[in-house]
């Protein structure tokens, strides 16, 4: 599979939110990633609803919405409505996941399940041939900006270990400290698509950094 790049809106410059969308939507990037937190399950609030509708009316790339809240299964309808096409829970906030990704596939939404840095990705064996993603999480959620976790190479390895055994299709993807420097061994442990914020819209040239993700990331495959 060719990497997916999903650039963080949440180091999006807000102000002109528009402008920023419309770069993405003229690039190469695959998806829009869409970060909610409550200040619940993470230490920080960033944006629901109005900016999905803004992101809904102007973005032409798949949002990819990242629900860093508790209690997700109260919002789902809200989020495909405002037109999530992915919806990606955090396994820690669902206590019945199983009821919550089928939830989100009634909605008519891809679903997704998010692991922190310290969950094992064995705690996911028992859902995986339900899901469309898995988002393995470099680094703690509720912040963009921080330092990637090198762990995240052994945990990628071992979720496409099972992926492999299993024959499941489901996307890996990661998230956090994610830039050109570590995407390559990143693909070559088996991610196929890249969530990055920092990266992207802190570089010169936002585009240009897009492509060179995508090519470094194939690089000597
Ligand atoms: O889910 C997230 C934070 O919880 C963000 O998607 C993530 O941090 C991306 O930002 P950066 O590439 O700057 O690390
Ligand atoms: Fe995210």
């Amino acid at each position: 599979m060719k990497p997916i790049i999903a650039p963080s809106i949440l180091s999006a410059n807000f102000a002109d939110l528009k402008t920023e969308i419309e770069w993405i939507n003229e690039s190469q990037a695959d998806w829009f990633h869409v970060d909610v937190m409550d200040g619940v399950f993470v230490p920080n609030i960033s944006f629901g609803f109005p900016v999905m509708e803004v992101l809904k009316k102007y973005a032409k790339k798949p949002l990819d919405v990242h629900l860093m809240i508790v209690e997700p299964d109260k919002y789902i309808e809200r989020f495909a409505n405002a037109g999530a096409h992915i919806i990606t829970v955090h396994l820690e906030a669902c206590t019945h996941l199983h009821r919550t990704i089928q939830l989100i596939k009634q909605h008519g939404c891809k679903a997704g399940v998010a692991i922190n840095p310290h969950t094992p990705v064995d705690l996911l064996a028992d859902i995986l041939q339900d899901l469309d993603l898995v988002l393995i999480m470099s680094v703690n959620p509720g912040f963009g900006g921080q330092a990637f976790i090198e762990q995240t190479y052994s945990k990628v390895r071992k979720l496409n270990a099972l992926k492999s055994e299993s024959q499941y299709e489901f996307i890996i993807e990661v998230d956090g400290g994610v830039s050109d420097q570590n995407i390559n061994k990143l693909y070559q442990a088996g991610v196929n698509a890249f969530v990055a914020g920092n990266a992207i819209f802190k570089a010169e040239n936002p585009s240009t950094l897009i492509i060179k993700m995508k090519e470094s990331a194939s690089q000597n495959l």
